[in-house]
């Protein structure tokens, strides 16, 4: 095992994200105390899994494994409540522990089934795409999508640690890992400017699996994530300036009802990337930003690969899907704005011109 590096969250029960090579193996240590360890996991990570259950059981645990739907189709009530019979079958109890294998897709869902199990039981995220090492899997936040909405039922329920291996980083498609960038851009605009150097200097390496700087974008974003989860787990309302959990949302109130309206086919981080273009125009046109600023989103993420461009004749189906963000509140429609780089606030009530002119700028040419 290479060196690791052991990022803390000091959220209501503290715990460790722990980044580097082969650090999978220190899953028996973090599930100490149960019985029983139900191993989460979608099928394309059945190697991961096995891997997991193999090092579980030498450790002497009795292990269940849990295939679940790839991606979205995971986050259902229906899958959730499969998972819930499975627990019952293997007589689980408040002391065993569920452990999430996967993209963000199936964390978000673990992470909700040991919130919900018994009122709650122990949980460990073993995030494998880039997305869930860096924001997913981490701080808390478990959901399942509803028809109405994505992540609109869910709870906070922090893990007892993070394993973030990067040697499962090697299977993941090249599309995947360009997606999850997308939540690694954010945490550059919001918190960590030097995040948005490194990829400026070298967007190939940060889509190599293997390189140093993806490995160093990766922990400075969880320091990011792990600094605003600290302050603040439950998501206050931030009322001006934003420095609690709101700031994780940037980009995501258009984002959110880009995924909704696609039926869960885009990519999670894509549909971010295209929130993010959107919201630093309306940043710009409500006169908070600068255009320099507000450009240079557009040219990092597309020299990425990410899209920064969606159908200009959606703009009212994604009006109504933006008004059951979480942030709204009552019938005001609230966003994550920048002010400047790494400093943000809330604009509350936009009028809609101010909207509509926001999202002409980022609408895709129906010619092209
Ligand atoms: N809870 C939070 O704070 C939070 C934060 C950000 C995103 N999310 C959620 O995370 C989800 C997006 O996560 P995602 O982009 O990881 O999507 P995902 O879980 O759907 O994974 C993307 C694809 O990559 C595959 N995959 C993942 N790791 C792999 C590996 N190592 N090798 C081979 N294939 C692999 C998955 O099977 C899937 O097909 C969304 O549902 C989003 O809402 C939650
Ligand atoms: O952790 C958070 O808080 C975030 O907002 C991070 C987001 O990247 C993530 O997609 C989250 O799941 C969105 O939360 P939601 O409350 O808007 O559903
Ligand atoms: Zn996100």
């Amino acid at each position: 095992m290479s060196e690791s590096t052991v990022i803390a969250v000091r959220a209501e029960r503290p715990y460790d994200v722990v980044v580097g090579h082969g650090v999978l193996a220190r899953l028996p240590g973090l599930v100490e105390g149960a019985q029983r360890v139900a191993v989460i996991h979608p099928p394309t990570l059945i190697a991961a899994a096995a891997h997991a259950g193999a090092l579980l059981d030498r450790a002497g645990f009795e292990v269940v494994r849990v295939d679940v739907p790839d991606a979205e189709a995971a986050k259902t009530a229906e899958v959730a409540a499969t998972c819930w019979s499975v627990l019952a079958t293997a007589g689980f109890t408040r002391s065993d522990v569920v452990v999430g294998l996967g993209g963000g897709a199936t964390t978000d869902l673990a992470g909700f089934v040991a919130a919900t199990w018994l009122r709650g039981v122990g949980l460990v995220t073993v995030p494998t795409s880039v997305l869930a090492m860096v924001d997913a899997a981490v701080g808390g936040k478990t959901g399942i999508n509803i028809a109405e909405g994505k992540n609109l039922v869910g709870s906070f329920w922090e893990p007892r640690g993070v394993l973030v291996d990067l040697d499962l980083l090697a299977g993941l498609a090249p599309s995947e890992l360009t997606g999850g960038l997308a939540e690694v851009v954010k945490c550059g605009f919001i918190a960590d400017p030097r995040i948005l150097e490194l990829i400026e200097a070298d967007p190939d390496a940060a889509r190599e699996p293997s390189s140093a700087v993806l490995r160093e974008l990766i922990e400075r974003s969880i320091r990011v994530k792990a600094e605003v989860v600290s302050r603040d787990l439950r998501e206050s309302t931030s009322v001006g300036r934003v420095t609690g959990r709101e700031l994780l949302n940037y980009g995501h109130t258009l984002g959110h009802a880009i995924e909704r309206r696609e039926r869960y086919r885009w990519r999670h981080g894509e549909a971010i990337s295209v929130g993010m273009a959107f919201v630093a125009e309306l940043s710009r046109q409500a006169g908070r930003l600068d255009a320099e600023t507000a450009e240079r989103h557009g040219t990092i993420l597309r020299g990425l690969g990410l899209p920064t461009t969606y159908d200009a004749g959606a703009f009212d189906d994604l009006l109504a899907g933006m008004s059951v963000d979480k942030k709204t509140r009552g019938s005001t429609l609230r966003f994550v704005v920048l002010d400047r780089l790494a400093e943000a606030s809330v604009l509350a009530g936009p009028e809609e011109e101010l909207l509509r002119s926001a999202y002409a700028t980022i609408a895709a040419d129906p010619a092209g």
